[in-house]
């Protein structure tokens, strides 16, 4: 059995949710949104260890909230950026020889499924890289500048052939190794994601996807922790097990 960490990043500051602290500590129906997220790791049995990437300023209150989760095994500081976070993850895995898949996750998804874990994992049975997404319901457009300098559509993909990205995202060790060394040597890495990542930096490797749920929302912006909260007791409405969680 190969053995599966999962790295919830936490370090980033939350500025379009503007709370004043970083929105993973905000309460979400009585616990902060990073113990969710970490919960949903440490009830899936196909995660072995879970490492937490926390905003510098709040390691304490990180390792405050994951004391009670047996299988966090580090609170690390993050980066400036998601990315920066990612490698910080790597890192650790790395300098920790033996384990052999990574998932990466936001910890502003705090209602992941569980079958969402399960899924990207078995993925991993048979790809190096793969990312969790959900169908859009809404046309998604390509804007640039028009003639006039305002902001113009320039392109309508194909609805059908896109797909939201969520997380988990999980990779091969020696997959995602590779691909920020490629990308940590480009000075021009920008990167929204660690599946962009691989397949910017490793364009020979696949990288599959499985479906994510509508509920792994991204808590991001004022608002979305009530939207959370609805999803939670809808899904606690339907009964342990059932939708997932
Ligand atoms: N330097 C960073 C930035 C982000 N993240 C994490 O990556 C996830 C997705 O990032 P995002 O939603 O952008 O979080 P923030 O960076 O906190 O939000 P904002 O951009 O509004 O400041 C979050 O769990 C966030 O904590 C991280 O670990 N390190
Ligand atoms: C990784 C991600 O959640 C996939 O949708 C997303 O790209 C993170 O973006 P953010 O700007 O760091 O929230």
């Amino acid at each position: 059995m190969p053995h599966v960490t999962a790295a919830v990043l936490a370090g980033g500051a939350g500025t379009r949710m503007g709370a004043g602290v970083p929105k993973q500590l905000l309460p979400l129906a009585g616990r902060p949104v990073l113990e969710h997220a970490v919960a949903a790791f440490q009830d899936a049995p196909e995660v072995d260890e879970v490492l937490v990437v926390m905003a510098p300023d709040h390691l304490h209150e990180a390792e405050r909230i994951t004391a009670p989760f047996p299988k966090v095994t580090a609170v690390l500081p993050g980066g400036s950026t998601r990315t920066d976070s990612s490698v910080a993850a790597l890192r650790a895995v790395d300098a920790r020889p033996g384990s052999d898949l990574l998932l990466l996750h936001d910890a502003a998804r705090p209602l992941v499924a569980r079958s969402t874990v399960a899924a990207a994992v078995a993925a991993l049975e048979h790809a190096g890289a793969v990312g969790v997404a959900v169908p859009s319901s809404d046309t998604v457009v390509r804007v640039a500048p028009g003639a006039d300098g305002a902001e113009a559509i320039a392109e309508v993909p194909p609805r059908a052939e896109l797909r939201r990205m969520q997380t988990p995202q999980g990779f091969r060790l020696e997959v995602l190794r590779r691909a920020y060394a490629a990308a940590l040597a480009d000075p021009d890495l920008v990167a929204t994601d660690d599946c962009g990542v691989v397949l910017r930096y490793l364009p020979g490797e696949p990288v599959h996807i499985v479906a994510g749920t509508e509920a792994n929302i991204k808590v991001t912006h004022p608002g979305d922790v009530e939207v959370a909260e609805a999803l939670l007791r809808r899904e606690a409405g339907r009964g342990a097990g059932e939708g997932g969680r």
